[in-house]
């Protein structure tokens, strides 16, 4: 799997353009870092990215039974069937903002039919990752290449800019487990509130994390290891998404924190993938904020949204495209015969 390097003389050309525009230098603030970055990621310096996908991936999680969420494992697979019948948020807001919603069972517990859901179910849920791993390393690679093979896919089908979804409850446990593994946090600090458990029930999930991490002893300079071992199918799947459009040279638009969990798992995997990846928005779950500022990221908007599926993601989807249009339709200060020094 190649990915190109980031184009940094499309960058600066972007740059360059962005200051002859009628505005004061810099004006238009984070809109022309994400110009720039498009510039960079594509090659070109208003790339068509009117093709746009959510792929939301779906699994459960063995560690539920340990009461570490608000909501009852078979919700997982009830969501999906709302993702498919257009009812879920990530469904209104994309439809919102122009992107096609592509919904994969990559490891839900029990068996779903419908004619439009992807099925790539590496197995049904994860292992309880307080008593043992998540899954075996051949399931690791399994759920990443369906990733990264979806992404070939809708590359092909003509989709250009991909945010990644998830839906699995449950899975802010695994989420903070590897964030303390990869990025150093204290379980205290990388466990969040998800679905929104109470104070016990967030002494009970610190102490699930702690567990998890003692009886898996994940070796943290091995991402692979920390994936397989603290799991989460769909977050092995996501880590497989942002791959894949780096690899196709396209954005990725992370949402969340499972999201965000997924990118820096993806980012240890192989460095290249950071400059394609596009912080969309700041969750509410703690750990979000440490994670997104030792990834380097900065969030493009902040709306105290904890929801995951993608809508943060999707949500952001619009400013990327006023960021583009702004470099393609803005005139430029000769152009419009407006003076400058
Ligand atoms: O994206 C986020 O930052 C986010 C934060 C909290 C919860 N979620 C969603 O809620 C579910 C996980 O929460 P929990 O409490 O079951 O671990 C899962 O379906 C996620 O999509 C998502
Ligand atoms: C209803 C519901 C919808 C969700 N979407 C993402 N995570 C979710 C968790 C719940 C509980």
């Amino acid at each position: 799997m190649r990915i190109r390097p980031f184009n940094e003389q499309a960058a600066e050309q972007a740059d360059r353009h962005s200051d002859h525009l009628t505005k004061p230098p810099g004006s238009l603030g984070k809109l022309e870092r994400i110009a720039r970055q498009a510039a960079g990621i594509t090659g070109e310096l208003w790339p068509d990215l009117s093709r746009k996908a959510v792929i939301v991936m779906a699994a459960d999680h063995g560690v539920c039974e340990e009461g570490v969420s608000a909501f009852p494992q078979e919700v997982t697979g009830q969501m999906v069937f709302n993702f498919l019948s257009g009812g879920a948020a990530v469904n209104v807001l994309s439809r919102h903002s122009g992107a096609d919603v592509f919904c994969v069972d990559i490891g839900v517990k029990s068996d779903l039919e419908h004619p439009a859901l992807i099925t790539r179910k590496v197995r049904y849920g994860t292992g309880n990752i307080a008593k043992g791993p998540a899954m075996e390393r051949d399931e690791l690679m399994q759920a990443l290449a369906a990733g990264i093979n979806l992404v070939d896919e809708l590359y092909a089908q003509g989709y250009r800019l991909f945010a990644t979804g998830e839906m699995g409850i449950g899975n802010t446990t695994p989420s903070a487990a590897i964030v303390s593994v990869l990025a150093g946090l204290a379980p205290e600090q990388s466990v969040g509130r998800g679905t929104g458990i109470n104070e016990q029930s967030w002494r009970t999930k610190v102490g699930v994390v702690k567990r998890a991490i003692e009886v898996n002893a994940p070796d943290a300079g091995d991402p692979y290891d920390v994936l397989s071992k603290l799991g989460g199918l769909e977050i092995a799947g996501l880590a497989g998404v942002i791959i894949g459009a780096a690899a196709n040279g396209c954005p990725a638009v992370i949402d969340g924190y499972i999201s965000s969990a997924a990118a820096l798992a993806a980012m240890r995997m192989t460095e290249r993938v950071y400059p394609y990846m596009i912080a969309s928005h700041l969750s509410q779950e703690q750990g979000h904020a440490k994670l997104l500022e030792l990834m380097g990221l900065t969030p493009v908007i902040h709306m105290d949204m904890r929801l995951g599926e993608g809508t943060g993601a999707v949500l952001c989807f619009p400013i990327i495209d006023a960021a583009i249009k702004l470099m393609r339709e803005m005139a430029t200060f000769d152009g419009a015969g407006i003076s400058r020094e």
